[in-house]
């Protein structure tokens, strides 16, 4: 599809206010035994899992572009899921006069009493556009670091702030869908700037297997339903060194 017919498509696609992939996630209870963990230092854990299943105030991690559309991939599951976030999103991205000034910035959106679930969400703009347009992969991993740079510093504010609690931080492996950029080396940038300024905290990324339909691979299919077509894999706990460990949620 080209980027212009689907443009019009997002614009025309009803955002469901309750549908039976929402019924299906009240139904699935994240098991965060919080076991694990790194000791002192934090870093990135690969979990396996949906990440839509998240404990409260989660924040859930996942890269954007700046045009204001959450549409495909694991993005267009967000936008079903979090109507009033994407509202958030969207007027972010169109109101400002250029939408590449946000690139390597990133927008912490609260979770909002009008959404099913309560999780922040963070939009890491790392692709001023997307489709045939995004962004070389060097140019992303590079946005990637500033925007997780930027990133760390809104939660160590909301933090300081004391309003809100801003509870765990999960992560879509960033990047490495649409975007076509090798999930390792975004996951190296947010290594480095956890050890940089992420004060220990950790970021669980999860492994997430898609069916057919799916958000997964570059330049792949249209989404279908986004993220729910999508199932966890079994755990494995144990034996791992760090960062290499999985948990499941
Ligand atoms: N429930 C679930 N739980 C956990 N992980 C899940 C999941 N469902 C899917 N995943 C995984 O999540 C990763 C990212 O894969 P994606 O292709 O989506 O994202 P990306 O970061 O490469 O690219 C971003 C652009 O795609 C979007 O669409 P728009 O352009 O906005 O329309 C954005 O807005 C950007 O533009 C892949 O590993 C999926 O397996």
């Amino acid at each position: 599809m080209s980027d212009e017919k689907r443009d019009a498509a997002e614009n025309e696609a009803p955002i469901p206010a309750t549908s039976t992939t929402l019924e299906d996630l009240e139904a699935v209870e994240p098991i965060s035994t919080g076991e694990n963990l790194p000791s002192g230092g934090g870093g990135v854990i690969m979990v396996h899992g949906d990440i839509f299943a998240a404990p409260t105030n989660s924040v859930l991690i996942h890269a954007c572009n700046c045009q204001g559309s959450w549409g495909a991939g694991i993005a267009l599951a967000f936008k079903q899921l979090y109507p009033a976030a994407y509202r958030i999103y969207h007027n972010h991205c169109i109101n400002v006069s250029n939408p590449s000034s946000l690139l390597g910035t990133t927008l912490l959106i609260p979770p909002q009493p009008t959404d099913r679930k309560t999780h922040w969400i963070a939009c890491m703009f790392t692709s001023v556009y997307y489709g045939r347009r995004v962004d070389t992969p060097d140019k992303i991993l590079e946005s990637t670091t500033s925007a997780f740079e930027h990133f760390l510093n809104l939660v160590a504010n909301e933090e300081t702030a004391g309003r809100r609690v801003v509870g765990e931080l999960h992560a879509c492996k960033i990047n490495s869908g649409r975007f076509g950029v090798e999930w390792e080396r975004s996951r190296k940038i947010l290594e480095d700037g956890l050890e940089d300024g992420g004060k220990g905290r950790v970021v669980f990324a999860y492994e997430f297997e898609e069916e057919s339909g799916g958000a997964g691979g570059a330049g792949g299919s249209s989404g279908g339903r986004g993220a729910r077509s999508g199932r966890a894999r079994g755990s494995s706990r144990g034996g791992l060194g760090r960062g290499q460990q999985t948990l499941r949620f």
